[in-house]
């Protein structure tokens, strides 16, 4: 099985990048999703953030608050803590389903989606060391990444100034462009039409299908990092 970490900054397409290689056969495992999964009720995830920040981080049905638990990771600056919490339950859980699709099918193409494959602090360190074969990286204009960003989320109560400055804070935590395309295998530039988006889909996927079905080209790609 070829393992790629998909990555880019937030708003820059990258789910939809994935859904366009789903269509074609590959695997998809979405961090955000599997966070949101962990992060409910009763799992120790949960509990962990709750005991952490108290019962601010709660609805009154009793499941989180997103919103309130983002003010305090982003404007509060508590994003480390909350990261330290969630990012290794995820990479545990995506390590399990991988080896559950690996199981299936040896010779399937895994993307593992998340804005945050690289540390910023040390972006240098290779993501590929442990986990993946490719790093595929969605770069585009930081206007277009707010822009859909905001268009994709939050509440219409919400002040786009508001949400804007939210959306700034988080990308201020991810790794830019210009630190992560010199790290990167492939780079698919979101910059214009979804019809473009997708004809750099269609030319990439025949490349990492058939790395996936040739056991050499994997190996290769693993030991030019030792
Ligand atoms: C703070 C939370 C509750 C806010 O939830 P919300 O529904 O508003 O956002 P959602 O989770 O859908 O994330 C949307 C985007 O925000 C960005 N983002 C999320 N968490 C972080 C973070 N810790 N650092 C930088 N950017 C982040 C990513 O680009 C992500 O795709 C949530 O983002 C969270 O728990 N974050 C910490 C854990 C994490 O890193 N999750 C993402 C990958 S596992
Ligand atoms: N080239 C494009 N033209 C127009 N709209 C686009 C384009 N690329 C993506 N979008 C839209 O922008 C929004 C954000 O895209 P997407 O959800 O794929 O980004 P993402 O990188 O996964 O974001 P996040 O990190 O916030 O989850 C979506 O509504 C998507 O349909």
């Amino acid at each position: 099985m070829l393992r790629v970490g998909l990555t880019g900054n937030l708003g820059s397409g990258k789910s939809t990048v994935a859904s366009l290689f789903e269509k074609r056969g590959a695997h998809v495992l979405q961090s955000d999703a599997i966070g949101r999964e962990l992060m409910q009720p009763g799992k120790p995830v949960f509990d962990a953030i709750v005991a952490l920040f108290g019962p601010g981080v709660l609805q009154p049905d009793g499941t989180l608050d997103r919103p309130a638990l983002a003010r305090i990771a982003f404007a509060e600056g508590h994003a480390k803590e909350l990261n330290a919490i969630v990012h290794p339950a995820v990479i545990a859980r995506q390590g399990e389903l991988a080896e559950a699709i690996e199981a299936q099918n040896p010779s399937a193409v895994l993307l593992v989606e998340s804005a945050l494959l690289f540390d910023p602090k040390h972006p240098s360190r290779d993501p590929r060391a442990g986990r993946f074969a490719r790093i595929l990286l969605v770069t585009a204009s930081e206007d277009d990444k707010l822009e859909r960003f905001l268009r994709r989320t939050g509440s219409a109560a919400d002040r786009p100034e508001v949400r804007k400055a939210e959306a700034r804070r988080r990308l201020a935590l991810q790794v830019s462009d210009e630190v992560a395309v010199p790290l990167a295998d492939h780079v698919i530039r979101n910059d214009g039409s979804l019809g473009g988006l997708e004809r750099q889909v269609e030319a990439l996927w025949p490349i990492l299908a058939d790395a996936a079905r040739v056991p050499e080209l994997l190996q290769d790609s693993t030991e030019s990092l030792q």
